[in-house]
């Protein structure tokens, strides 16, 4: 059980409220040339990761405050809540145990009186012998040819990780080509299967429930398509696996059991690319990177079970967020790869961290009187450069950025990734210093313009700075730094729950509009008018039925 804490109520709430007024006054220019050893006083290197964290709106009291909050909200007792299997998924009476799918230390994990871990490697085992048998072509298809590419139909937590990842470990990839089908939209599939021949392609149907609705009709159409290009009932079991908790459903769909990898109801569908939904990673880059992948995250979790709070990288991150989130009243948070493989990492923390920490409801019941979870958004430098940093820059709200980026590229060629970099650190250098109007002046005055000129232009060219980033450099992207990675952020998202006393590992805000949807596609397959609605949505329908 975790504590019920409204954690505005604590003592260290109070103090940071009040040290909050101290800290607005500072520049973190200030702030750096007070102290020589800011950087080594707010960094952490943790195997070939390092989070620098300096560039924050803080000081040593900021963080002796909050890790003191973290502590009067329990955050310690939760953390060992999660890792011995208690049910701290309340809402749905699970427990919580991605942790498990990666404990390569192989201690037992108790959830029920039951050890889930020989469960856990036996499915690990079948991956293994399957992903191997389909990379080495020993599995064929039913014309007897070996498999060329395989497609994944899942969607949210059963599609985004595989995404994400399958795009970070590009480079390295194998000779199977990996196609992702996750949208209801026809044109998803459609498309698709355009590119793939049904005697040498593997579908995946990623699915933890077995009944959401987009995946099962996205499989429903390939299944046809399969059979509609000549292959027999008998030859779906070539060609068709399951990624699902749900044994009946995946039968009754006409998937043989045996070629279904199972996982279970403690393994969370935004958590779960560490579990059989991760065979598309395997497939797609062997299954010796796939453990090296769940090694960098278990690694991550011991880092984040043992270590004291002062240097816990994803509870500084966490607490980081929640003094912008509930003190600096920032919104949103962005993280920003400076590695172009990695262009789907924020897209893939979108659903890890709004559908966990989206909510409204404290766990007491009650509805919080604070904000809770912001809106993650992001894309890899240096594109967003030429897109939105110019709001990060000298907008009106407060945006704090994590920065990603590789020391070495896997495509060293010329002086691109020097380019990229130097881009990585000037940007967190700009936003921390900003330009002031000295400066301006001082450089239009070198550019030659004249004094009216200069009071014209000047203000336009001012940088307030004092922006907070976040700067994680990374040796390199390989499947055992991005392992960590993830798991790093998985934490943080557990610990900003946790202080915000809510439940971050259900997901009810996702039912009401499923439920609405399910009781207007009945109206939609007639042409009869529709009044049962509001007027809008009545007048919405209506056109519909008249234009399509
Ligand atoms: O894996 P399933 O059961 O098909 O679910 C897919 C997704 O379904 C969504 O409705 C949930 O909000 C996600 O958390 C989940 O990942």
């Amino acid at each position: 059980m975790l504590p019920k804490i409204n954690f505005t109520q604590t003592q260290s709430y109070q103090y940071l409220a009040d040290h909050l007024v101290e800290i607005s006054d500072k520049h973190l220019r200030g702030l750096f040339a007070e102290d020589a050893e800011r950087f080594n006083k707010f960094s952490v290197l943790f195997n070939d990761i390092l989070v620098d964290y300096s560039k924050n709106r803080i000081n040593e009291t900021t963080m002796a405050l909050l890790t003191q909050l973290a502590k009067e909200c329990g955050v310690e007792g939760a953390i060992q809540a999660m890792f011995n299997g208690e049910k701290i998924n309340e809402t749905e009476d699970r427990a919580v145990l991605h942790t498990a799918l990666r404990n390569r230390s192989n201690t037992p994990v108790i959830v029920e009186g039951k050890d889930v871990m020989p469960d856990v490697n036996a499915v690990l085992q079948k991956m293994k012998t399957f992903s191997d048998a389909i990379i080495n072509g020993d599995w064929k298809g039913y014309t007897g040819k070996a498999i060329t590419d395989v497609v994944n139909i899942g969607i949210g937590g059963s599609d985004l990780g595989p995404v994400m990842v399958t795009e970070a470990l590009k480079a390295y990839k194998n000779h199977l080509t990996l196609h992702f089908v996750s949208n209801v939209d026809g044109t998803h599939i459609a498309e698709t299967l355009k590119k793939v021949n049904p005697e040498t392609t593997l579908f995946l149907i990623a699915s933890k429930t077995f009944t959401t609705q987009e995946t099962m009709a996205n499989a429903h159409s390939a299944r046809n398509w399969f059979l509609a290009a000549g292959a027999a009932e008998s030859d779906v079991a070539k060609h068709f696996a399951a990624l699902s908790t749900n044994a009946e459903g995946v039968s009754k769909f006409g998937i043989d059991t045996q070629n279904m990898f199972e996982f279970w109801d403690w393994v969370g569908g935004r958590y779960s690319l560490w579990s059989a939904i991760g065979l598309p990673i395997a497939l797609s880059v062997g299954f010796e990177n796939f453990e090296d992948l769940l090694l960098g995250a278990h690694e991550m979790d011991i880092h984040f079970r043992e270590t004291e709070f002062e240097q816990n990288i994803p509870v500084i991150l966490a607490l980081l967020g929640v003094w912008y989130n509930n003190f600096f009243e920032a919104e949103t948070q962005a993280i920003l790869p400076y590695d172009q493989y990695m262009h789907r990492f924020a897209a893939y923390f979108q659903q890890g961290d709004m559908e966990s920490n989206g909510k409204y409801v404290a766990r007491d019941g009650d509805k919080v009187n604070y904000q809770t979870g912001p809106v993650i958004w992001g894309e890899p430098g240096t594109n967003g450069q030429h897109a939105f940093y110019q709001l990060i820059h000298q907008g009106t709200k407060l945006i704090p950025c994590d920065f990603i980026a590789p020391a070495k590229s896997h495509n060293p060629l010329g002086e691109h990734h020097t380019l990229l970099l130097s881009n990585f650190f000037a940007q967190t250098e700009a936003l921390m210093n900003g330009k002031t109007e000295e400066e301006v002046i001082a450089e239009l005055k070198k550019e030659g313009k004249t004094d009216d000129q200069i009071a014209k232009i000047a203000p336009f060219k001012v940088f307030e700075g004092n922006r907070p980033t976040n700067s994680i450099l990374v040796k390199q992207i390989n499947p055992k730094t991005l392992g960590a990675l993830i798991a790093m952020y998985e934490h943080k998202i557990f610990v900003q729950g946790v202080i915000w006393n809510i439940f971050s590992f259900d997901q009810w805000g996702v039912e009401l509009g499923k439920q609405l949807a399910g009781k207007i596609l009945p109206e939609l397959k007639n042409d009869d008018e529709i009044t049962s609605h509001d007027a809008s949505t009545n007048g919405l329908i209506n056109l519909f039925k008249n234009w399509r």
